[in-house]
């Protein structure tokens, strides 16, 4: 475990930031260009240990993956002509890598194993089997999680199937997995989640239809090349987004970011919070980006329930960050999934905050937060990022308005989602 010293409190912030490419998009970039024949391009990819465990999968697999500067080439035989692995294929710390595989790799005609870090092993993966057990993924025995053996397939049937969890990780496997079938795949989406996967699709030339909540993914489709290029992390610039209206006196620039709506929740509650965070948009078609200017804020406490989870669900530490600084009671319910991400999310942020002097509770679904408290240790103090990079980045960002010395347990754990994250946070 690498210790840092978190850096002191800070009077005011100015700069202005480009965060790196974004983790969810760059996964779906590597696996979609893995499952079309040919040469596709990915620029500004995310070079970062999630990232990393990906393109390790689909080397093994028999898909070449070279980077050279901001560009990396894929040349794949297809996802119809992969390579059995001679070793089991190691997911590392990533689920999203593992759940949308489990759907790539849902039809091979080899035997696969599979495996992952401590943290990947405790999470669930039976959300994920058991749809694609329905359209034919046969396991070798019976698993909930990893490690996961599958037998070889050779045919996968389309299924009607309504999402119990809001999960984009559970509908991108299926609909992955759909693209093999042999008869179309029906998912039903009670609440919206992330549409990387179907807006990137769609640039890799398959056809989706959507009928209201429920996306229709036509069988036996192949993709064709293509060429992407992957926006900033929303999820990375949310750090900047938050210390901007946190710190006082504070003023930064935060460019070329992405803007899917789906992603972008945290802006419209710190709106509900009261903050005015101007936004200018760049590109609106295929993955919206744009620049976002943040100055200091003063906030407001606000109820924070089960419909607007998904758009913020791996900015939900930052939030709570936040609402220790609002006047009221926040209140966050409906966000249980929060429990079973790298580590329980709920019981981290709620230690680890409180020991600053923050007025969290946990709650089984979610979290009450009193505020404002001001944050401040008595004797210099380290505090822990459960092995969970975005529970050390927010951390980070909490050491901006502590007053007192914070080391970071941990500190390794940001080469997840954001490798440069320190250097960033040094420049500023
Ligand atoms: O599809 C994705 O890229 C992701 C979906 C979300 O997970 P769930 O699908 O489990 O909600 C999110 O928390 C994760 O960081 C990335
Ligand atoms: C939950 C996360 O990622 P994954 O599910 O891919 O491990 C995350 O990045 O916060």
């Amino acid at each position: 475990m690498t210790q840092q010293q978190l850096p002191s409190k800070r009077s005011h912030l100015k700069g202005m930031i480009q965060v790196p490419g974004d983790k969810s998009i760059s996964h779906r970039a590597i696996m979609l260009g893995s499952m079309a024949r040919g040469t596709s391009k990915v620029r500004h990819l995310l070079m970062a240990d999630d990232v990393q465990s990906t393109m390790q999968v689909y080397r093994q697999l028999g898909v070449t993956i070279e980077t050279s500067g901001e560009d990396t080439v894929i040349v794949s035989p297809g996802v119809a002509h992969l390579r059995a692995p001679d070793q089991p294929l190691d997911f590392g710390n990533s689920g999203t890598t593992l759940r949308l595989s489990l759907g790539v790799l849902a039809k091979q005609p080899f035997h696969i194993d599979m495996i992952g870090d401590v943290s990947l092993q405790k999470r669930p993966m039976g959300r994920v089997l058991k749809p694609l057990e329905k359209m034919g993924l046969r396991p070798v025995t019976p698993a909930t999680g990893l490690p996961i053996q599958l037998a070889p397939n050779q045919t996968l049937h389309g299924i009607t199937y309504t999402l119990p969890v809001a999960s984009a990780q559970v509908k991108s496997a299926l609909i992955l997995a759909g693209l093999q079938a042999d008869q179309m795949t029906r998912i039903t989406e009670p609440i919206a989640t992330r549409d990387h996967t179907e807006r990137m699709l769609t640039t890799f030339g398959v056809t989706l239809k959507r009928q209201d909540s429920t996306l229709l993914v036509p069988a036996a489709q192949s993709l064709s090349p293509a060429d992407v290029t992957v926006p900033g992390d929303f999820s990375s610039a949310a750090f900047w987004l938050v210390a901007g209206v946190l710190v006082p006196d504070s003023q930064l620039a935060l460019s070329e970011i992405g803007l899917n709506p789906t992603r972008t929740g945290l802006i419209q509650l710190l709106k509900r919070m009261g903050a005015d965070i101007p936004v200018q948009m760049h590109q609106t078609s295929g993955e919206p980006i744009g620049d976002v200017l943040v100055q200091t804020q003063s906030l407001r406490g606000i109820d924070v329930t089960k419909n607007d989870i998904p758009a913020v669900i791996d900015e939900l530490p930052l939030l709570v960050l936040a609402a220790t600084q609002a006047e009221g009671v926040t209140t966050i319910t409906g966000a249980e999934e929060l429990r079973v991400k790298e580590t329980d999310r709920i019981d981290a942020v709620t230690t680890e905050l409180n020991r600053l002097g923050a007025q969290v509770t946990a709650l089984p679904d979610g979290f009450s937060i009193t505020g404002p408290t001001p944050l401040h240790v008595a004797e210099p103090t380290v505090v822990r990022s459960h092995g969970d990079h975005r529970i050390g980045m927010m951390l980070a960002i909490a050491a901006l308005l502590t007053d007192g010395a914070l080391t970071l347990d941990g500190a390794e754990s940001v080469a997840i989602s954001y490798p440069t994250f320190f250097n960033d946070l040094a420049q500023l």
